[in-house]
């Protein structure tokens, strides 16, 4: 029932940045409409350098592939997966219950104990010493995509109406999280029912997905429909979740999506893929904007502080255990 030509809208950010006043307005319709009506954009002149993408997947390749005893040795116990390490088959899906067949590393945002965003949840990230680059390559890639991240949500307020920082500020300094994944080859790690990525929406505001080394990410459309996600060379893919629901009282719903199994032997590679996920500061409170309030009542949610919300989801998906 799948058609592949269905292709997720392309969006120029140098236009909103740099562009006519009409160039300007288009995006922000363009890339407004695309998340409502769509859940995944796709954008190109985000400005995160193409050099830093290659550098980076290069030093995750080299950590995914050391011993497994190795690897481990970065994993905090009782951390809930937020830093470093976390290991194949660990983390699965809102109600599932099979982990998903991948590994993951965390970094996340670096912030002084006397930043009032600080939060000791999450504690200090971990840098694996046998990839000399790993810190100065992910961190790099962190503040590029946070910095792109920021422009879009800038765009996105506008398309509300609302003050333009309105959803920066709450992502500004925020718990941010740059997630470097390993899906390795089913044939030589499976796990019986097991999906690379099985169906799910992010927790987060918005996530970044700069290219993923191989093809399986779809999506689920507004109408029901699953979708292949080409994430191309030169664009990053946007999606929205939970967070972003949450706070436009469902006006841009969280979108589903996974990352589907090889579908023949010669399909069954390696696979890696670098979603950023854009948190508010742990202390923000998600509530409807008051322009979309009116808009749903009956299905508004109650406020919750952002930090509050994400230990809820990090139980629903295992890594609180
Ligand atoms: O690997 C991908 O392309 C997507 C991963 C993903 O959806 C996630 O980790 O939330
Ligand atoms: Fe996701």
């Amino acid at each position: 029932m799948s058609t592949s030509v269905r292709r997720i809208p392309l969006v120029n950010l140098s236009h909103y940045r740099t562009g006519t006043p009409q160039e300007r307005a288009r995006f922000i319709q363009v890339f407004g409409d695309a998340l409502k009506e769509f859940g995944f954009v796709s954008v190109e002149g985000h400005g995160v350098d193409d050099g830093l993408i290659r550098r980076t997947y290069t030093d995750v390749e080299r950590f995914f592939q050391l011993p497994d005893d190795v690897k481990r040795h970065y994993t905090v116990p009782g951390g809930a997966g937020q830093r470093g390490y976390t290991g194949y088959g660990q983390e699965h899906a809102k109600n599932r219950t099979v982990g998903d067949l991948k590994e993951f590393w965390h970094v996340g945002r670096e912030l002084d104990s006397s930043h009032p965003h600080f939060s000791p949840h999450y504690g200090p990230n971990l840098w694996p010493e046998e990839v000399p680059s790993f810190r100065t390559n992910t961190l790099g890639l962190f503040g590029a995509l946070d910095e792109a991240a920021a422009v879009m949500l800038r765009a996105l307020a506008e398309y509300f109406g609302v003050a333009r920082d309105t959803f920066s500020a709450m992502a500004q300094d925020g718990n941010s999280i740059l997630r470097l994944i390993h899906y390795p080859p089913l044939k030589e790690r499976f796990i019986p029912g097991g999906v690379r990525a099985a169906e799910h929406e992010d927790i987060n505001l918005i996530t970044l997905l700069c290219e993923g080394t191989a093809s399986g990410l779809e999506l689920l459309t507004r109408d029901g429909e699953w979708i292949p996600v080409d994430t191309l060379r030169g664009q990053i893919v946007v999606d929205s979740g939970d967070m972003l629901s949450r706070v436009t009282n469902n006006v841009i719903p969280a979108t589903t999506h996974r990352v589907v199994n090889p579908k023949s032997p010669s399909e069954d590679t390696t696979r890696y893929s670098m979603p950023f996920f854009v948190h508010p500061y742990p202390k923000c409170v998600l509530q409807p904007l008051p322009v979309t309030s009116t808009m749903d009542t009956e299905k508004m949610l109650p406020p919750i502080t952002a930090d509050a919300f994400l230990q809820q989801r990090l139980r629903e998906i295992g890594l609180i255990k």
